[in-house]
């Protein structure tokens, strides 16, 4: 895809804020798909206010997702994500970035579908894989066999990501280019829906 103009790109991002008309935006999808990087990229070109799921769970437990898993166990993770996206929805207009297993949980998907425009981020698992392993805040991916993980957490979640509104595919391209393609990809959507 070429890269559109400043001027063409705003244009787009103001007429996709102007169409959104407050709901918010909601990102999906596997962990280093680019919710959190991306997302935040889209906030601001959408003049919108940015939030993420994982960062907000942490200031209110005040403790780090790792430490959060190792010291409460997933269900309470879960529960205090469902809580926070709860909360996070009802600001108008914002922009989220979840987690990748919020949108698995059936009471948060519930929460994202009636409230809010949702995006699955889709990329294949080599470029999931390099994403992930620059890092090593991702509690889930702490076995013997992380890539292995990865590939059953892709087999069990696709089908259940794929009841977004939009998907969108996070391809190897900078961060903007993969905004743009969610810009396009929800105005098409919200178009049509228009018809
Ligand atoms: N389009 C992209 N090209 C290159 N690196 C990317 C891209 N999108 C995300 N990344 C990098 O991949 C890693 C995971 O991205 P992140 O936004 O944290 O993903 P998520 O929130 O979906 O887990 C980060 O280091 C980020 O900078
Ligand atoms: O896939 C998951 O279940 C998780 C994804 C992480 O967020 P990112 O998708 O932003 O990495 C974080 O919420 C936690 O480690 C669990
Ligand atoms: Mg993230």
């Amino acid at each position: 895809m070429t890269r559109p103009d400043p001027a063409l790109r705003q244009a787009r991002a103001e007429e996709l804020a102007e169409l959104l008309d407050g709901r918010p935006l909601v990102l999906v999808g596997m962990m280093g798909a680019g919710k959190t990087t991306v997302g935040r990229r889209l906030a601001a070109r959408l003049n919108r206010q940015f939030l993420d799921s994982d960062e907000e769970i942490e200031k209110a437990a005040q403790m780090s997702v790792p430490e959060i898993f190792e010291q409460r166990g997933e269900p309470e993770f879960r529960a205090g994500e469902t809580r926070v996206i709860a909360r996070v929805l009802k600001t108008r207009g914002v922009v989220l970035a979840t987690g990748g297993g919020a949108f698995v949980n059936q009471e948060t998907r519930a929460l994202v579908k009636a409230e809010a425009i949702s995006v699955w981020l889709k990329a294949e698992i080599g470029i999931l894989f390099d994403r992930v392993s620059r890092r090593s805040n991702r509690p889930l991916l702490k076995t013997a066999n992380p890539r292995a993980t990865l590939e059953k957490l892709i087999e069990e979640r696709y089908p259940i990501y794929a009841e977004a509104d939009v998907t969108v595919t996070s391809r190897d391209v900078p961060q903007e280019a993969v905004a743009s393609d969610v810009v396009q990809a929800v105005l098409a959507y919200l178009k049509q829906q228009d018809t």
